[in-house]
């Protein structure tokens, strides 16, 4: 069945590429990412994930339709996408020797336009980081784009003192859970 990518991360079309999945169209979602007043991070993703999904789905009949969020959360805070530098120094200097999670969103939504939900919660312990480390990060502009402003893939990996759960999912998508869910409904995979 035809796969539809609901996605402008390339770090998403590699993981599905990691696992032999090829998306047959990728149609990134617009929509607005804004969390709500007080919104927990978990739910956050999740909404996101399946906003992604149903927007993208609605043009495509007769299709799975993957959308995916990831937000990092430290206790009842979101950590989505940094504006700015800025926003970026702030949100590292959160994470500076603390445990968070980074939770992702997971929706496919099935031929006949019905959403499938996952939610994928992984713990992440990061080192004590100096002000001079947190400096060389932020000139190093990796945080761009990513949730809670460091890449586990790149540079910011070293930051990571411990991580419990799903590695992929860190990234942008589980592997494990995709595939899975995929495989259930029907995708050849
Ligand atoms: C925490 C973390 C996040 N990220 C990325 C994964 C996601 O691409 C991004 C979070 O933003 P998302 O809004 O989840 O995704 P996106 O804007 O990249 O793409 P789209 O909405 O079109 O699907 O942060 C990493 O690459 N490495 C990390 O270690």
């Amino acid at each position: 069945m035809t796969l539809i990518l609901a996605s402008a991360s390339p770090r998403r079309v590699d993981l599905l590429a990691q696992i032999g999945i090829t998306p047959d169209e990728i149609a990134p979602a617009h929509i607005d990412e804004t969390p709500l007043k007080n919104e927990l991070p978990r739910k956050l993703a999740a909404r996101l994930a399946q906003s992604k999904a149903m927007a993208v789905a609605k043009d495509h009949p007769n299709s799975l339709t993957l959308g995916a969020d990831t937000v990092v959360g430290v206790g009842r805070r979101c950590l989505p996408k940094p504006a700015d530098e800025t926003e970026a120094r702030q949100y590292l200097e959160m994470l500076s020797g603390r445990r968070h999670h980074v939770y992702g969103g997971l929706c496919i939504v099935d031929k006949d336009g019905k959403a499938h939900n996952r939610l994928i919660d992984t713990a992440v312990k990061f080192k004590r980081l100096s002000h001079q480390e947190i400096e060389n990060y932020i000139a190093s502009r990796e945080w761009e784009g990513k949730a809670g402003a460091y890449a586990i893939q790149g540079l910011g990996g070293a930051f990571v003192e411990k991580i419990v759960g799903s590695y992929s999912n860190v990234v942008g998508l589980s592997l494990c859970e995709t595939k899975n869910l995929l495989v259930g409904l029907g995708h050849k995979g």
